[in-house]
């Protein structure tokens, strides 16, 4: 029997993991089954299974409440299920591929031998909701899968190709280029899939796709693809930077900290041997976007309490509109209105119709609209055009998958990897 992939995604408050037979250059991989465990960070958690036509939808479950819980849960449930032959065996996995949030100076897939762990594990102060996350499933999987062969696939790799002007900060250069401080940018995956799924959908070359992808998940981000790579982005040296999220602020006034707490500089109570992080790295990452302003951090709810009148909840819908303007505007500037498509995408924005409603609506100016009756049908395909006939520009929204883009890099490079093992 052929050997199957696992794509594993520790998101900040999700585990997704997938399964897919075959693992060689020539063809696609296909998906077997797809767990995911999400709410993390907004227990109960709740598992969700696709198999075929078997599917559990946001089943309740108890006491797993970190990213290596979620992935345990997930292996046993996979390992369980009678109607996944392909997976009867751990033997049966040849390669488990990882979402890594910040890979550093990585610009493509590596295996992780103890020298990627370690420089891994370095980076884990700067994506402090994810990478450590991540590589406690490595280790799980270490443990539990031995003969499997770990691959991280880099969330900042995709943006490997920001020039120099737009990723550089305007500090003391030596300092910078000693510590490393520049923008990386994250989302990667989502948005390598996107832009491979829109060159195909547009029926375009892909190093000759012009578009502004919005990432909006538990953490959001905005990415200008320009001739089909990453041309800026709004995360930075962290994914804290740019657009607010769940539990993240977002760029504020750097000072706010200062004044907000006298110990922003203190190690956090959170802080762990694996994971140094300050008071103000915890309240920026962890205290802070919808959950402090609306009280939850499920997008969903708050915008149908916003329309039920909730104050709050429409305050952070607009705040939420409003930094996406921002960034969509500059975009659209550098770009010089050369510009293909608006995509949305993740959770909010594949379901959030309200949301793109009122996005498009402030952009209707450049020329970019929207068919009402299009933008709220679930979206039923990879990509699903939601223009209004005659709009300049085109708004699409893009049913992404981090997991596929790594189980699609995996095939491609497999050769290598087993060169590697
Ligand atoms: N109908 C909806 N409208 C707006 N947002 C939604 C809707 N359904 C789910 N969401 C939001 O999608 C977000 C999760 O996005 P996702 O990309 O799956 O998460 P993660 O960042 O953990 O990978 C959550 O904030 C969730 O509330
Ligand atoms: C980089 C990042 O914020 O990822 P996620 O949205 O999965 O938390
Ligand atoms: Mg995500």
């Amino acid at each position: 029997m052929s050997k199957v992939i696992l794509s594993i995604n520790a998101g900040s408050s999700s585990v997704k993991v997938s399964v897919f037979r075959g693992s060689s250059k020539d063809a696609e991989p296909s998906q077997l089954a797809e767990a995911s465990v999400a709410g993390l960070t907004a227990p109960p958690s709740t598992l969700t299974y696709k198999r075929g036509d078997e599917k559990i939808k946001d089943q309740e479950i108890k006491d797993v409440n970190t990213q290596e819980d979620a992935f345990k849960y997930i292996l046993e449930h996979l390992m369980n299920d009678d109607g996944l032959p392909e997976l009867k065996n751990k033997e049966d996995i040849e390669f488990a591929c990882h979402r890594v949030v910040h890979g550093g100076d990585f610009d493509k897939p590596t295996r992780i031998d103890r020298e990627t762990y370690h420089h891994i594990e370095e980076l884990s102060d700067l994506a402090p909701l994810h990478n450590a996350g991540a590589l406690t499933i490595v280790k799980a999987v270490h443990e539990q899968l031995p003969k499997a062969t770990n691959i991280a696939f880099f969330d900042s790799a995709f943006h490997s190709t920001i020039p120099e002007h737009i990723r550089t900060y305007p500090i003391d250069q030596e300092r910078a280029k000693h510590n490393k401080l520049r923008k990386y940018g994250f989302h990667g995956l989502s948005y390598a899939f996107i832009t491979r799924s829109v060159a195909e959908s547009l029926n375009k070359p892909i190093d000759s796709l012009n578009i502004i992808a919005l990432h909006l998940g538990s953490g959001a981000s905005a990415c200008s693809i320009v001739n089909g790579k990453s041309f800026d982005t709004t995360m930075g040296l962290t994914p804290l930077a740019g657009l607010p999220g769940a539990t993240r602020s977002g760029s504020v006034d750097p000072s706010l900290i200062f004044h907000f707490t006298h110990t922003a500089g203190k190690p956090s109570r959170s802080s762990t041997k694996d994971l140094h992080i300050t008071e103000a790295e915890e309240i920026l990452n962890k205290k802070s976007g919808w959950n402090a302003i609306a009280g939850t951090t499920d997008f969903g709810v708050i915008t149908s309490k916003a329309e039920k009148g909730d104050k709050n909840c429409q305050l952070a819908f607009d705040l939420f509109v409003d930094k996406i303007l921002n960034f969509v505007g500059g975009y659209y500037v550098k770009m010089g209105g050369k510009l293909d498509a608006l995509v949305f995408a993740g959770g909010i924005g594949e379901k959030g119709s309200q949301l793109r409603a009122r996005v498009v609506e402030h952009l209707n100016c450049l020329g970019i609209e929207l068919d009402e009756e299009k933008n709220k049908k679930p979206a039923d395909k990879e990509v699903v055009d939601i223009s209004k006939s005659g709009s300049k520009h085109k708004v699409l929204i893009c049913q992404t998958d981090e997991q596929t883009e790594m189980a699609r890099q995996c095939c491609q490079n497999a050769d290598d990897f087993r060169k590697q093992a």
